[in-house]
């Protein structure tokens, strides 16, 4: 298992880009090597690529037309590559480093421009089987191979030098694997023995013993002593150095699984911990009367799908065109259209706690079992020990996030007015309530229904219908990495007493009520490349500094006739927004509130020259009569 930081399936797909990167060629690009990688057991998108278990062992580019030069480095993130093949393309520069590739199988790299020595690191390949090389600039030695399994050998046509090696693997071979390399002896060569050979220059090096005058072979047998003496020097520093490096790493093995064991303790107290402040008596039992064990194992590898309208099979899934829509906190997202099907989206789960195929089973189907008209349905999932799928609806009209930030200050800027935000709002408001409902047990103060509720996670379908999306990831996602990546883990509760609750979502839907009132990107939903603002403290400055007529979005600000209720739901956003959570308002209320502010406005306002100032009637002091400076 993968333990990088972003986990495999990333640094797999990095390091195929890389290596694309190195070799530039607009066939690479044209042969589709975007979108998905590997994909669960079938053949990707990617050219050349293949797949098993979702992770690359297969990478075999032939005949490309590929230049360049790799790096060493260049395969070691692809651990589980079985074959490789540049066969025929005009690769130069050393051999790559194949010490990561255990799995390697079969190696083609012939008929390129390969230069240097044979990498030493394909000794330690045991599953070894072809090593094709031939055709290329290499030179050196022949390293001593003598695994077993090698069945293919071919490094003639190179530059190489020197005896080949009596390996047992290596006497398999003739002639044919080793000629075309001048300087090569012994072997299958059974005329020519070997011997040493001086220039003045150089010092001593290995050649055909037919080739040597007699002054070589004197002076051969006056340097042969002190060579000998030499060899069994560096034997015995070597042996040293070995003995020294098993000590070493034998100590340092000790280190991390004692580091290790201790961290999948606190791994699993947290796992129970948060299981027992998650699941609801009634969600316990329904789980329970599923005998979920058996069934999961009939599910492994299918998809399995909550409701009837929508079912389709893995290869339904594979068979459509797919399109990356973007890395999440939790793992990829794929937007696939289905042939003479629905249009999907594909999250591929990372960082997920250590949880058994049962638990995450569990855990997804009390996910599932959540239904409500402005929650994003999750249609199904996908498990295996290596891959973890949900399915989700395709929301059409795009994120919350897009919808308020997107097109600013272009011609394609539709305007984001004040009636269908504050339906946006009630239907978040509402979802909110389901949930925070849904969760209601005897534990309720410590449970976190949403746990990353922000713009960007919440969608708007066709009908402009909103669908709050991602909920309820907190059962699923490895702890500390919901705490570095989950909205409400950066609540003030969190960062003072390290706690949450569904207060914590409250704090979360006032700050996105504050981005949808500003129109300013927050903190919270901004995306890596984009700054976003502390929108609550943002709004506390701007009414103690008197600069609140800037609060509002200008798109809202000039429909006069909805000032009022913008004022409304901005002391609602900063109520939610308390730094004690016990101040914050329940869901319930807030629905309520909300549901009563007036969404009617002058038609003529929808159309209202945005150029024009704010309403002078929402003046400063309006606006800090209603905001509680909590901070
Ligand atoms: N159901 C969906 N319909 C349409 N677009 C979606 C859907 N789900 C995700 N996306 C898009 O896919 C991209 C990645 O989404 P994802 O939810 O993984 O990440 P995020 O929202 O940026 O962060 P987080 O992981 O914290 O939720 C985003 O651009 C998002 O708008």
């Amino acid at each position: 298992q993968d333990d990088s930081p972003t986990g495999y399936h990333g640094s797999e797909r990095d390091a195929l880009l890389a290596i694309r990167a190195e070799f530039n060629n607009p066939k690479l690009l044209q042969k589709n090597w975007t979108s998905l990688m590997c994909y669960m057991n079938n053949t990707p998108n990617w050219y050349g690529i293949s797949c098993i278990n979702g992770r690359v062992t297969g990478l075999v580019l032939e005949n490309f037309g590929l230049t360049g030069k790799l790096k060493p480095n260049a395969l070691v993130n692809l651990t589980q590559l079985q074959t490789l093949s540049f066969k025929n393309n005009s690769i130069s520069g050393n051999l790559m480093d194949f010490s990561k590739n255990q799995n390697l199988k079969n190696i083609d790299l012939s008929g390129n421009k390969f230069d240097g020595e044979i990498s030493s690191s394909l000794l330690r390949l045991n599953s070894l089987e072809s090593l094709q090389v031939q055709n290329n600039n290499l030179n050196g030695p022949i390293p001593g191979f003598n695994q077993s399994t090698l069945k293919v050998f071919n490094v003639s046509n190179n530059n190489l030098s020197g005896e080949i090696p009596n390996t047992t693997a290596l006497q398999k071979f003739g002639p044919s694997s080793y000629k075309g390399n001048e300087n090569l002896c012994g072997g299958p060569f059974t005329n020519t023995t070997c011997t040493i050979k001086y220039s003045d220059t150089s010092g001593p090096s290995q050649s055909d013993n037919s080739q040597n005058d007699s002054s070589n072979s004197s002076k051969s047998s006056m340097w042969t002593p002190i060579l000998v003496v030499i060899n069994v020097v560096s034997v015995v520093v070597l042996l040293f150095l070995v003995i020294y490096y098993f000590k070493k790493t034998k100590k340092l093995k000790r280190i991390v699984m004692n580091k290790n064991t201790r961290l999948m303790e606190v791994e699993k107290i947290e796992t129970s911990k948060m299981e027992t402040t998650t699941m609801t008596p009634t969600e316990t039992r329904s789980v329970e009367s599923r005998s979920v064990g058996s069934e999961v194992e009939l599910e492994k590898g299918k998809l399995i799908f909550f409701g009837s309208e929508i079912k389709f099979e893995v290869d339904d899934l594979l068979s459509a065109s797919a399109e990356g829509l973007g890395k999440g906190n939790f793992g990829d997202c794929y937007k696939a259209m289905l042939v003479d099907g629905p249009t999907v989206v594909v999250k591929r789960l990372r960082d997920l706690k250590p949880l058994s195929n049962d638990e995450f089973v569990r855990q997804v189907r009390a996910i599932g079992d959540m239904k409500h008209p402005n929650l994003l349905a999750l249609l199904g999932y996908y498990n295996t020990k290596d891959e973890k799928l949900l399915l989700l609806k395709f929301a059409r009209n795009g994120s919350l996030y897009n919808r308020i930030h997107g097109g600013k200050g272009t011609r394609d800027r539709i305007p984001f007015r004040w009636s269908t935000r504050l339906s946006v709002v009630r239907g978040v408001a509402r979802a909110l309530e389901y949930l925070h409902l849904n969760c209601s047990s005897s534990t309720a103060a410590a449970i976190v229904p949403h746990g990353n509720l922000k713009s960007s996670n919440v969608f708007l379908d066709e009908n402009d219908e909103v669908r709050v999306a991602d909920y309820g990831l907190t059962s699923l996602i490895a702890l500390p990495i919901a705490t570095q990546r989950m909205v409400s883990y950066r609540s003030p509760e969190y960062l003072s007493y390290k706690k949450v609750s569904k207060k914590s979502d409250i704090w979360s839907f006032g700050c996105l009520l504050l981005e949808l009132l500003t129109g300013r990107v927050s903190l919270h939903s901004a995306s890596p490349r984009v700054t976003g603002a502390d929108l609550c403290s943002w709004v506390h400055r701007a009414v103690r500094e008197e600069w609140t007529a800037e609060i509002f979005d200008t798109e809202i600000a000039v429909q006069r006739s909805a000032n009022s209720g913008m004022l409304r739901l901005l002391q609602i956003a900063l109520r939610c927004c308390d730094k004690s959570p016990e101040k914050r308002p329940e869901v319930s209320e807030l629905l309520r509130e909300v549901d009563s502010i007036n969404d009617t406005v002058l038609d003529s306002e929808d159309e209202e020259d945005l150029s024009l100032s704010m309403d002078q009637s929402m003046t400063d002091d309006s606006i800090a009569a209603v905001s509680t400076p909590a901070r």
